[in-house]
């Protein structure tokens, strides 16, 4: 299923807000911000308010989605969109992947980042894209309609599969050069052991694994001596970030933003 092609960009223009208005960091504060918070900190808010201005579509994406799609929350924040963007744009990963698509909100996040990496006019083979999964039919044909109103469908596919049916069919020859790992928790590990056991990470590519802090549940997983029901979420995350922890084939970055998001890369 390909994105329709749209050439129109819609970014907002730069608005600066005054430093010492109270009430400006509370007006740049997007309903999906808050995502898995009920309230962001004062903290949170002061990062918002001097980030970069997000791009118009994607915070009408958020905002429409809050309005009207169940789950909304599980969306990344601006502020791990914006790091993705940054990422991706200096990065410059021709090959990239995303399992959990959901709305195509954070699938928008890196198609940003491909766009400032390889700004048009381009020949489209020298252009680096993202094959997004998602598993439900219905919310791989909004992620699609979404995307297509942007004009940065060309450098996303939605694919409606699951993480791993895609990856069983991917051309082993290609490696990825960006992966990020948003989809059933209870996957990662499987997701994280196909790509790195059958050599599908470049030498330089990096895998960004969301949820890993899960509301602050994991660290409290640490700290107590008993482990909690198998098949809660972040139990499943728990056991992810050990796994990759004590992995020697690659290296990785625990951040605490937002809800917890590691980088992972090869050991050189
Ligand atoms: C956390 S949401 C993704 C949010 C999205 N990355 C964003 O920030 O905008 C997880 C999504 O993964 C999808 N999903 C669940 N299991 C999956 C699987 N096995 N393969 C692919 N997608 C799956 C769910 O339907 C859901 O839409």
């Amino acid at each position: 299923m390909t994105a329709a092609f749209n050439h129109t960009r819609t970014y907002s223009a730069k608005k600066v807000a005054p430093i010492n208005d109270p009430k400006s960091a509370e007006k740049q504060v997007n309903v999906g911000d808050r995502g898995m918070f009920s309230e962001l900190n004062l903290e949170h808010k002061y990062c918002i308010k001097h980030s970069s201005d997000q791009p118009k579509v994607i915070s009408e994406v958020f905002e429409n989605t809050y309005s009207s799609v169940h789950g909304a929350r599980m969306m990344i924040s601006s502020i791990q969109g914006q790091t993705l963007s940054m990422l991706i744009s200096l990065l410059k990963p021709k090959i990239c992947l995303e399992l959990g698509c959901f709305v195509g909100n954070s699938a928008l996040w890196i198609a940003d980042g491909l766009a400032k990496a390889f700004p048009r006019p381009h020949k489209k083979q020298a252009a680096g894209h993202l094959w997004t999964c998602e598993i439900d039919p219905k919310t791989a044909e909004l992620a699609t309609s979404n995307i297509s109103k942007s004009d940065l469908a060309e450098y996303v596919t939605v694919v409606n599969s699951s993480g791993l049916d895609f990856l069983a069919k991917w051309d082993k020859t290609k490696q990825f050069d960006f992966v990020f790992i948003d989809a059933d928790k209870g996957n990662y590990i499987n997701y994280y052991e196909y790509i790195v056991s059958n050599n599908l990470l470049a030498p330089n590519g990096l895998i960004i694994a969301d949820n890993v802090l899960f509301k602050g549940q994991v660290s409290k997983l640490e700290a107590t001596t008993h482990y909690a029901n198998p098949s809660s979420v972040s139990q499943k995350i728990f056991n992810f970030n050990l796994h990759v922890k004590n992995d020697p084939r690659t290296e990785q970055v625990v951040l605490p933003v937002f809800d917890g998001m590691s980088l992972i890369s090869l050991k050189k």
